[in-house]
């Protein structure tokens, strides 16, 4: 039996849709909503996804920003970009797009943001509110992940899920969303101290695999009918290798595939929190 396809391409589409609407009814109110991106150096898959963000506004009406410094940007000029953008009127929400070069104090730039700018939801007083359980914008790869399960009607309340990778752009701040009351998943942060990762994850109704590991979830690691989201992306010879060997197409009850599973969904999400922010001025 083959996994249901979790299509993040489809949901997202959806997604849009529903932004495009929104955008033309705030530019009729006079609002223009404007996404800035601060991207410093030349990652390969950074450059893709800031490009890929900036291709999503303009199919939905929303402006772009887009700062480059190059990968020797000191401290001190990537602080100077992110006060023009707190400064900007044409800027409603913008991101710092990470992994940021080694030399920089990535938690000092995210500090300095305007929380009320953050696109992201990764400031720390957005985090924070997350773990208060207060209205703030989620970071956009596990609302992606939660939209995507409740899309195929995937059960989130009550479920064991498994989280694989603790950075603070997935793992962790979706163990945080999953433990709302409103979601109400039971969830263990699996990570590289974690001693046994198989018996976590065959336990799991929903496995979120995101350690950047390629094909570190093979298939006798699922339980069968198990949804799994493939978050990871790794490139090798210039090709995507995502976290989940092939082989649990057969096993899951649920997949997404990767491409096309949680990266669209991951951009539609920052879109929704640009919008969010702007209906919100
Ligand atoms: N400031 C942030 N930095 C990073 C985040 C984030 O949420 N905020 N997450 C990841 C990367 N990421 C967002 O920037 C991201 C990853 C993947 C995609 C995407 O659309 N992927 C496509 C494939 C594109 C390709 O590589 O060819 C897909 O999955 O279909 C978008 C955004 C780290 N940094």
């Amino acid at each position: 039996m083959s996994a249901v396809k979790l299509d993040g391409k489809a949901t997202a589409a959806k997604i849009k849709a529903d932004l495009t609407t929104r955008v033309a009814a705030l530019r009729e109110r006079g609002i223009t909503p404007g996404l800035g991106t601060i991207l410093v150096g030349d990652d390969p898959g950074s450059q893709i996804y800031v490009a890929g963000k900036h291709r999503d506004c303009a199919e939905v009406g929303i402006a772009s920003i887009r700062v480059d410094l190059p990968a020797t940007a000191t401290q001190a000029e990537v602080e100077a970009a992110i006060d023009e953008l707190n400064a900007s009127p044409e800027c409603t929400g913008y991101i710092v797009q990470l992994p940021l070069p080694k030399h920089l104090d990535t938690m000092a730039l995210l500090e300095r943001m305007d929380p009320a700018k953050d696109a992201d939801g990764l400031h720390p007083v957005n985090l924070g509110r997350l773990v208060h359980m207060v209205e703030a914008p989620l970071p956009c790869t596990p609302h992606g992940i939660v939209l995507l399960l409740q899309e195929y009607g995937v059960p989130i309340k009550g479920a064991e899920v498994a989280v694989v990778g603790r950075g603070i752009t997935v793992g962790r701040s979706l163990g945080l969303l999953l433990t709302r009351r409103s979601e109400n998943a039971t969830v263990t942060l699996c990570h590289t101290g974690t001693q046994d990762l198989a018996a976590h994850t065959r336990r799991a109704d929903i496995i979120v695999a995101a350690a950047g590991v390629p094909e570190l979830i093979s298939a006798d690691m699922v339980k069968p009918g198990a949804a799994v989201l493939d978050v990871g992306v790794s490139r090798v010879e210039g090709k995507i290798a995502g976290d989940v060997s092939p082989e649990v197409e057969e096993v899951a009850g649920f997949l997404t595939p990767n491409p096309g599973g949680v990266g669209p969904m991951t951009r539609a999400l920052l879109l929704s929190n640009v919008v969010e922010a702007a209906e919100r001025l």
